[in-house]
């Protein structure tokens, strides 16, 4: 039986004597979880979770002897899951104990990585350490992960020569930054591979081989996830680029063949024996090693083994669930041994943390402790929250996940194809047609019906329509796609703060924290004749020597004015990165771009970094290839004298070579600070171009990640911001309120056009055609709704009509857009409107515009919070429409909020 719950309490850990002689004991007070799917079979399960009385009441665990380790880790509130408990009588009370199969995992939901309790295993300040620096780009580093493509290829069946030649083509810009050339390092896989062809060529000699490559596993009875090299047999196969002459395989490596047998077992196997395959043994020359030269090292894995590694991973679970900061000490690593010692110490003294191998160097100012401090917990925060999507991979039903858009099911499985290099091409028929956060692009888990214990695997959607088709190393059957939850952007944010903190110049931090002022050269030219603000823009960013932030409101030319500083900026011979944390937004600003550069430098020195799939098709000729020759492909980006990537590119290890004169970033209030960081870390200098009364960051978690860089600039130095204050979208009616509400009335039509334009303009339009409640380009719809809470059909079938009666007043479908607060919502009034109109939350709309909005409040009876969370929200809705927007609400819920109410009197007007 398997015991889950919440510790309630403070753990006792004792010695007590037994028959077997002195043992030692914890008594964890436990509540019972009440999730009945809880006893749903975890590995080495033998049914039943403990569902105490009425699942609420506390009880008692023991968990003997080495477990207690894991028990003096436990805090109060922690999740604490037992395997394979025994159920014991205790004066009429019903209590748990370990058995001799059982495991104890702390905190279950954080899935930790096998790489860092790889990581652990050698020094917990190393992982500390890898999680502040991430992976530096460099040979080894490089040239293992080619050996680890090759040994995939080779397993899938492509032929060895193909699979080097293609392999290296690929990373031919890495090798490039690296000095590395083609044939030097085709060589040097090719020797390594000798170790792996020869171990698949004796494993092909067995009848009952059978083998895979690369698998992704999670197990949430362990809350570990990591991705297999190889499983033959069922069993793991761990590649590694280095040598190694002893019989046994390295004790870190085992460690990490361990943790997957552990994922493999969940899975169904039942794992004994570990292979490591030292690639490098096969090259060494025999008359000058003594060792055991053979490259495979089977070994035998133990109960102790595992029980230890799912102790290790415990000590990671509780640390970073705690938000702790290892010292080194937890280990009994040698600090002198360690190739990473100088960098410990730095990075202790910088940050005055408390290490084993010391401290060098001054700390960083207290501010700046501070802030290092504050960051470090808010990402730490939203790792947390990523885990707990990957949790959701399992606590909800399939159901439940398609309704939270995190997953497409019930697909029709069509077809698998092979695809060079021994990968698969899936086609999938999308039964439902629902709504979910796949793109086009994404990586996702691609199942047979259950992403975590069916087979599944990391994919890539390649079209996504009614046909779906992916790519991926396996073919697996697939009918259903699931958001991989990546941390991807966690580590980077974590990276970037360091390298700011750490890396960053001087007159930069003193910038940031407002111990100097921003300062500016005199520019005497005149960039943009028929708007000051706008001018004055070009002006602080051309003449910033620090930073210049440029608030931009809806429709103010934020775009244009972006394209002509850069433009100005090229023209006097710096190199400029242009970011922006969508793609979207990168690939607007640089169409706008190219337009002002046409004769100013030759197109190739643009350049669009960033994956083909994230790239909109026209900008792909800028697009930089990364395979090739590696000496052309670093010519071509060290000759750019534009690059263009979103904020999280920046952040990748080939950009973080890179060096600017100026950073130029757009929807800088959507990015945390650190996100901007990862691109101004880049740069001598920065702009930072926003508006911080739309919308803020997209975070998880609620903290210090909520504010963007830009807006806390924008109050520490109003002196180096700049309001455009023109807007050339929406008709002077449409504009009043949000100018009012957000903007201190500033916002002005930068022309008696924008002022005048109505639905009249519109060819082929005339509002003499709509319903006189419709005619003014602001009109405001009561209905009384239908009282559910995040959808009303009500509200649905009503904005069907309006739409039918634009249409019947001459607009095309496609002109008119409608925004919704909720995401059921956005289905309801899909189901009521045709296809062809635009219908969604207000951040697929924010940066786009259109000729009719109408706005869905959904809200009914007495208003319970603002319906859009946030006034910014509705900034953005109400100020997309050109020249006609239309509200549809119930108005005595609306009016009991005072902003509502504004709006409701303009509306009305
Ligand atoms: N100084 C100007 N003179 C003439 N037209 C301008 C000027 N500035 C901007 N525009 C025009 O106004 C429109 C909106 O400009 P732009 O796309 O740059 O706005 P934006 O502020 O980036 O919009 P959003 O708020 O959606 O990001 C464009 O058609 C652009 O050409």
């Amino acid at each position: 039986m398997h015991v889950r719950g919440t510790v309630a309490g403070e753990v006792d850990v004792r010695s007590v004597a037994t028959s077997y002689g002195e043992s030692e004991l914890a008594e964890v007070p436990l509540r019972p979880a009440d999730d009945a799917r809880n006893g749903e079979s975890p590995a080495r399960g033998d049914g039943g979770t403990a569902t105490v009385a009425d699942g609420r009441e506390t009880t008692t665990v023991t968990l003997w002897n080495k477990w207690t380790e894991s028990a003096e880790l436990l805090e109060p509130g922690m999740e604490l899951l037992v395997t394979n408990a025994k159920e014991e009588e205790y004066q009429g009370e019903t209590q748990y104990a370990t058995t001799g199969d059982s495991y104890v995992v702390v905190e279950p939901s954080f899935l930790v990585s096998v790489t860092s309790i790889r990581n652990w295993v050698e020094c917990p300040r190393l992982y500390y350490l890898n999680k502040l620096s991430g992976v530096p780009l460099n040979y080894p580093v490089v040239k293992g992960t080619l050996v680890h493509e090759v040994f995939g290829d080779l397993l899938r069946g492509r032929d060895l020569e193909e699979s080097i030649e293609a392999r290296v083509e690929e990373r031919g810009l890495q090798l490039g930054l690296l000095g590395e050339t083609p044939a030097a390092v085709k060589e040097e896989i090719r020797e390594n591979a000798t170790a792996i062809e020869g171990w698949l060529e004796q494993g092909r000699l067995t009848e009952e081989d059978s083998w895979r490559s690369e698998q992704l596993l999670i197990s949430e009875t362990f809350g570990i996830r990591g991705r297999a090299d190889a499983v033959r047999r069922g069993a793991p196969v761990e590649l590694k680029t280095g040598k190694n002459l002893k019989k046994e395989p390295r004790f870190k490596d085992k460690v990490q063949a361990a943790c997957y047998a552990l994922l493999l077992e969940e899975h169904g196997g039942d794992v004994d024996i570990g292979t490591l395959l030292y690639t490098k043994n096969s090259a060494l020359d025999r008359n000058e090693e003594t060792g055991d030269l053979t490259p495979a090292k089977e070994f035998t894995m133990g109960d102790g083994l595992l029980k230890y590694v799912v102790r290790l991973r415990n000590e990671i679970a509780a640390m970073e669930t705690a938000g702790d900061i290892p010292t080194g000490y937890e280990a009994d690593a040698k600090c002198e041994y360690c190739f990473e010692q100088d960098t410990c110490m730095v990075v202790s003294g910088r940050l005055d943390q408390e290490s084993k191998a010391g401290q060098i160097g001054q700390s960083l100012p207290d501010e700046e402790l501070e802030y290092f401090d504050r960051f470090y917990r808010a990402i730490e925060d939203e790792r947390r929250e990523v885990h707990r999507e990957y949790a959701k991979l399992w606590e909800q039903t399939a159901e439940e996940r398609a309704d939270d858009d995190r997953a497409l099911i019930d697909l029709e499985f069509l077809e698998k194809r092979p695809l060079e290099g021994g990968r698969w091409e899936l086609r999938a028929h999308n039964t439902g047609g629902a709504n979910s956060k796949l793109r086009e692009g994404d990586l996702v888990l691609a199942s047979d019906g259950d992403p975590v214990r069916g087979s599944s695997e990391l994919a890539r959607i390649e079209r996504l329509d009614d046909e779906i088709v992916i790519t991926a190393d396996e073919p697996v059957e697939v009918t259903r796609l699931d958001v991989y939850p990546s941390e991807l952007t966690t580590d980077r944010l974590l990276v970037a703060m360091h390298d700011a903190l750490l890396k960053g110049d001087d007159r930069r931090k003193e910038i940031l924290f407002g111990r100097a002022k921003p300062a500016f050269d005199t520019i005497e030219e005149t960039f943009i004749d028929n708007n000051d603000r706008q001018n004055e823009a070009v002006t602080k960013a051309v003449g910033a020597t620090d930073c210049a932030l440029i608030h931009g409101p809806p429709g103010t030319g934020k775009t244009y004015t972006i394209a002509r500083a850069i433009r100005a900026m090229v023209e006097r011979g710096e190199r400029v990165l242009l970011s922006a944390f969508t793609n979207r937004a990168v690939d607007n600003a640089l169409e706008a771009l190219l337009e002002q550069l046409e004769d100013v430098i030759d197109e190739d020195r643009v350049v669009r970094v960033g994956s083909e799939s994230g790239i909109r098709d026209d900008m792909e000729p800028y697009r930089l290839e990364r395979a090739g020759d590696p000496e052309d492909r670093v010519a071509t980006l060290q000759n750019a004298q534009v690059v263009a990537a979103t904020t999280s590119t920046c952040g990748s290890r080939v950009m973080k070579e890179q060096a600017f004169d100026v950073a130029l970033v757009d929807e800088a209030a959507q990015l945390t600070e650190p996100g901007t960081c990862a691109a101004i870390n880049l740069a001598e200098r920065f702009v930072l171009v926003g508006d911080h009364e739309q919308l803020p960051p997209v975070v998880r978690a609620e903290n210090d990640l909520t504010e963007s860089l830009f807006e806390r600039l924008v109050d520490l130095h109003p002196e180096a911001g700049v309001m455009l204050d023109r807007q050339y979208r929406m008709n002077q009616r449409i504009q009043a309120f949000a100018s009012n509400e957000f903007y201190d009335g500033q916002l002005r039509p930068a022309t008696p056009d924008v002022a005048a334009r109505t639905l009249d303009d519109l060819e082929g339009v005339s509002r003499d055609r709509l319903p006189e409640s419709l005619q003014d380009p602001v009109s405001f719809v009561d209905v009384e709704g239908d009282r559910s809470q995040y959808t009303d059909s009500a509200e649905a079938a009503r904005i069907a009509a309006l739409i039918e009666a634009y249409e019947a007043a001459g607009l095309e479908r496609s002109e008119i857009g409608v925004i919704a607060p909720f995401r059921a919502q956005v289905s309801e009034i899909s189901t009521h409107v045709p296809d062809d109109v635009a219908v969604d939350t207000v951040d697929r709309f924010q940066g786009s515009s259109q000729e009719v909005i109408v706005v869905s409040f959904t809200a009914t009876g007495s208003l319970e919070g603002p319906i859009f969370e946030d006034y910014r929200r509705i900034n953005v809705a109400l100020t997309r429409p050109k020249r006609a927007l239309v509200l549809v609400g119930d108005a005595a819920a609306l009016a009991s909020d005072p902003v509502y109410e504004r709006m409701l009197e303009w509306a009305r007007r």
